[in-house]
């Protein structure tokens, strides 16, 4: 019998257990958005991990690439049958958000890294919705949704991926045969990136550059066949291969595709919002050029959330491990504390969790109050796109660049065991560290929120009116704002904070153009403070959603439990004033003896969290077989996981590797 079995839950994680002091559940169902979303997404997790499907003859670390893959396409058939089968009717399929979410977390029990459909359903499908007409979508969603056929989303080149005017892959159209011809003219226009290209898909979603009676209209989607629905052989015209080992991903099979003169029927553009007729003639229907990249800002709404539920998991892993793990002698008359009473612990640990949660109320928030403006932009009004487009990319940006470093920070935390995979935070790490990258870049992201906020700040100055999100501009033109230090206050100063950084980059801007610069050179040398001024307006968009989501979801709550996400809410405030303390000094009148206090204020709050840290880390509810960690489980059983994982390695299973005898034995007799 394994050590595991026999041991009762560590006695350091039962006293935390205890000293909890508000109601864990109904924090959980908070987070949820409800208690009937905590007890559907309870049950959709009681059938996938029933099922024992999601179990792995041995551990995933020890299996070759190719075993990984051939694995994860077994779990992926399944996952897609329970998905389709047994989730249907609990969670209403044709909507996303929620559902989707639930579905997302529960996959977590099935793979380590991820499943080799996740393209299919994360953009194949939500660009068939976004991008076709309804007779399209009639044809080609049904057949999605069963898993008749498996897609992807190729747009990225090996020549260009944030450039997306730049892609060289081109889709001709010949009126002889109403077929466009897609060509991939240089090795710089192979699609490359794309999940589950490889050897998962059979279609895929391809971005080229349109051509028809000569001209070129810029870049469109088709559906383009790859392979035999039947044999699975790659078709005619189609070179398609996957692109080797990454820093994570790797049971993705990220793919390359290359196309020699690949005909495909005309009706195999999408076309919602552009059309070619019969003759060639290219009609365009969409108000907005930029609605093609529709699936684009879709995506990086949901990686809010995905964010913060990475996030979730690693300080869930984090926390435990840190209330069960004790060293040092700081009091020799004392035995060594819990590591997670230390400042500088709490200081890592706290705002993870904060962030977490900051992270997952914006990304609600940002669902919730841009559901009427998504309602409008599929009637044809397109006149709130570009604030959306705004804060989809600047949240983006910073959420997954947060979860990142904070995700590192939980692998700090840890100690030398958070360097083992079995942690479970390199995984997570490996993972959240491409969010940043994919689906547009952090700092290219952030450049295109700067320029709706440069574009913003020119209206407030001409005293026209300003869209919700950035109207706080107005503060650029007022006078120094004065330190407040309640939460409200430091809200309003990170807004002052943004006006005053976006204030300088125009001025900047205006000062180089009046020295001789074009207006593309005068933005070019001001992009350094740009990214600066739109992660401030991220900070402070975060920040207000933040606090006011707080503030809502607690107004009927017990008190313990409010007091329990004030003091979240308030110490990711403390975390980001102490963090802007330079800019804080040249936007807002703080003072030394201010920052002194607030210094004082945010230690004060880690140790009036601490006692409930363990509590607020299992409000995010998640099971043993979602967290894949030795030293996160529930039962804090750290010591005697790691060892029961390290005899499970293969190189524990003889006990002389032949390596001995080929190499070491001859060399040591032969230095005797
Ligand atoms: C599991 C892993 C899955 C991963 C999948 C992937 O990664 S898939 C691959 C993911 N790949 C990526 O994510 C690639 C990232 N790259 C991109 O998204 C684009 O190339 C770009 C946005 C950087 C520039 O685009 P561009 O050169 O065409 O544009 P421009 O800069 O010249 O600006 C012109 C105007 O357009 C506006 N506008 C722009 N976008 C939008 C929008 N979505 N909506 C509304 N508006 C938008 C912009 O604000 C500006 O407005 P203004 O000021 O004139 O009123
Ligand atoms: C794990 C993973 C999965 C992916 N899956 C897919 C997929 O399924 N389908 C798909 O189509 N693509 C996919 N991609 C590709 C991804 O979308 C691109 O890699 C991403 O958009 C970044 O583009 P890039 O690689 O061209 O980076 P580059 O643009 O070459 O970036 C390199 C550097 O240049 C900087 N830079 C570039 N342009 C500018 C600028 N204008 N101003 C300032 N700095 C700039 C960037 O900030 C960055 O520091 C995936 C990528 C990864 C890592």
């Amino acid at each position: 019998m394994s050590q595991l079995e026999k041991m009762e839950v560590n006695p350091d994680l039962a006293m935390e257990r205890a000293k909890c002091n508000f109601n864990i559940m109904e924090l959980t169902h908070i987070l949820d958005g409800g208690e009937e979303n905590t007890v559907r997404r309870k049950k959709i997790e009681d059938i996938a991990l029933n099922s024992g499907a999601s179990k792995d003859a041995f551990p995933e670390e020890h299996m070759s690439p190719k075993e990984k893959y051939e694995n994860a396409v077994r779990k992926s058939c399944i996952f897609a049958d329970l998905v389709k089968n047994d989730f249907a009717h609990l969670t209403g399929l044709e909507t996303f958000g929620i559902n989707s979410n639930v579905i997302r977390r529960t996959a977590d029990a099935f793979f380590k890294e991820v499943s080799p459909f996740l393209l299919h359903m994360g953009m194949f499908v939500p660009t068939i919705m976004g991008q076709c007409t309804s007779d399209q979508m009639s044809y080609w969603l049904p057949r999605a949704m069963a898993m008749q056929i498996i897609g992807t989303y190729a747009q990225t080149e090996l020549g260009h991926g944030t450039f997306i005017r730049g892609l060289e892959t081109t889709a001709t159209y010949d009126p002889e045969t109403e077929e466009f011809v897609l060509h991939s003219p240089t090795l710089s226009s192979y699609k490359w990136w794309a999940g589950g290209l490889g050897n998962t898909a059979n279609y895929c979603i391809v971005v080229a550059q349109l051509y028809t009676k000569g001209e070129c209209h810029g870049t469109h989607p088709f559906i383009v066949q790859i392979r035999d629905e039947d044999t699975h052989m790659p078709l005619p015209g189609i070179t398609v291969g996957e692109i080797g080992p990454k820093m994570g991903f790797n049971t993705a099979d990220n793919g390359f595709l290359g196309f020699d003169h690949y005909r495909i029927p005309r009706d195999h553009m999408m076309m919602k919002n552009a059309q070619v007729l019969k003759d060639g003639t290219y009609v365009k229907v969409a108000r907005h050029g930029k609605l093609t990249y529709g699936t684009m800002v879709f995506v990086r709404v949901m990686l809010v959330s995905e964010a913060a539920f990475n996030l979730a998991k690693a300080c869930t892993i984090a926390v435990r491990y840190s209330a069960i793990r004790r060293q040092s002698k700081p009091k020799p008359d004392e035995g060594e504390p819990q590591i997670l009473d230390y400042a500088t612990q709490q200081h890592k640990l706290f705002i993870t969790i904060a962030t977490a949660h900051a992270l997952q109320l914006s990304s609600s928030w940002l669902w919730r109050s841009f559901s009427a403006v998504l309602t409008e932009m599929k009637e044809g009004n397109t006149d709130k796109l570009p604030e959306f487009h705004a804060l989809s990319s600047c949240l983006k940006a910073v959420s997954t660049s947060d979860a990142a470093y904070l995700i590192e920070q939980c692998r700090h935390a840890c100690g030398g065991h958070g360097y083992m995979i079995s942690s479970g935070i390199p995984h997570l790490y490996n993972f959240v560290s491409a969010t940043r990258t994919y689906e547009g870049d952090y700092t290219v992201l952030l450049l295109q929120t700067a320029r709706f906020l440069v574009k913003a700040y020119e209206q407030a100055e001409a005293k026209q009116p300003l869209t919700p999100t950035v109207s706080y501009l107005k503060l650029a033109f007022t006078r120094k704002e004065p330190w407040d230090s309640s939460p409200a206050g430091i809200v309003r100063s990170f807004q002052a904070l943004a006006a005053g950084k976006v204030s300088t980059c125009v001025k900047n801007m205006r000062k180089r153009m009046r020295s001789g610069l074009s207006e593309v050179e005068a933005w070019e040398t001001s992009t350094i403070q740009l990214v600066s001024a739109a992660e401030a307006h991220c900070r402070a968009v975060i920040s207000d959603a933040y606090k006011s989501e707080t503030e809502r979801l607690t107004a009927n709550s017990s008190p313990n439990v409010k007091i329990v996400m004030e003091q979240l809410s308030t110490l990711y405030l403390y975390y980001w004033a102490l963090e802007r303390i330079g800019d804080l000094l040249l936007y807002t009148s703080i003072s030394e003896k201010d920052i002194v206090e607030l210094q004082t204020a945010y230690e004060e709050l880690l140790q009036k969290i601490r006692p409930n840290a363990v509590g607020i880390v299992e409000a995010f509810d998640l099971r043993d077989e979602l967290l894949h960690s030795t030293l996160g489980s529930y039962d804090g059983r750290a010591y005697e996981r790691l060892m029961d994982e390290a005899l499970r390695s293969p190189m524990n299973k003889e006990p002389i590797n032949q390596s001995y005898y080929k190499y070491l034995r001859p060399m040591m007799k032969a230095n005797l």
